[in-house]
């Protein structure tokens, strides 16, 4: 093995006969990023694990998200029940808390997604909610804390939601929709989420 030193830059080369335990190593180490320890007499460079988790890179938790991770958004169908009512997703449970008619929170729980989304722009203005007796005023802690409750019954009831927060593991969360929600912002919907991870 041989290794030249320039600023900024390690530079590996196998040596003669170590074309094998090169290969291994650089198959292994893939996309990793390594740390330097080590002084004078000499140093070592520790992995890190690959790139996208040792930097604790964001990711972006929408309906358009890759793969399993759509599953995390409030977008996707992932029927759960809360308080005695079936919900297709966490978008026809917040949607649906906009109407006071108990019909059509029934209504919008049987939806998801964009549909769900849509089907709340016909709820009547309002500053305020009532779920389960009490009074909630829209776009405050206690608003948020409904959808907290919904997301932890979604992720408890949902396998495949929950693996696809689970397999974030210590990555920051974010929501970037535009425009942002004016009640419940991107910033406290990725909190909900992380939180939620946290206790997985
Ligand atoms: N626009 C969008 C999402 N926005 C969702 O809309 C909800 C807030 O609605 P509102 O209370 O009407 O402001 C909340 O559940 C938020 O996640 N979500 C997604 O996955 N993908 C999207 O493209």
């Amino acid at each position: 093995m041989r290794f030249m030193l320039r600023k900024g830059l390690v530079i590996l080369r196998p040596g003669d006969g170590d074309e094998a335990e090169w290969s291994d190593w650089i198959a292994a180490h893939a996309g990793q990023v390594f740390k330097l320890r080590g002084a004078d007499r000499g140093a070592a460079l520790h992995a890190m694990g690959n790139e996208a988790e040792a930097c604790r890179e964001p990711l972006n938790i929408t309906s358009r998200s890759p793969g399993e991770l759509r599953l995390i958004s409030n977008f996707a169908h992932t029927p759960f029940v809360l308080d005695g009512m079936t919900y297709a997703g966490i978008e026809g449970f917040w949607q649906g808390l906009k109407f006071p008619d108990e019909a059509d929170r029934q209504r919008l729980a049987g939806l998801y997604g964009s549909a769900a989304r849509d089907a709340g722009y016909y709820a009547p203005r309002s500053e305020e909610l009532h779920y389960g007796g009490k009074r909630v005023l829209i776009g405050t802690w206690d608003h948020w804390q409904l959808m907290k409750r919904a997301c932890i019954a979604k992720f408890a009831q949902h396998d495949g939601a929950r693996a696809a927060l689970h397999a974030t593991g210590k990555r920051p969360l974010v929501h970037h929709v535009k425009p942002d929600s004016r009640t419940i912002p991107g910033v406290i919907m990725a909190q909900i989420w992380m939180a939620i991870r946290a206790r997985l």
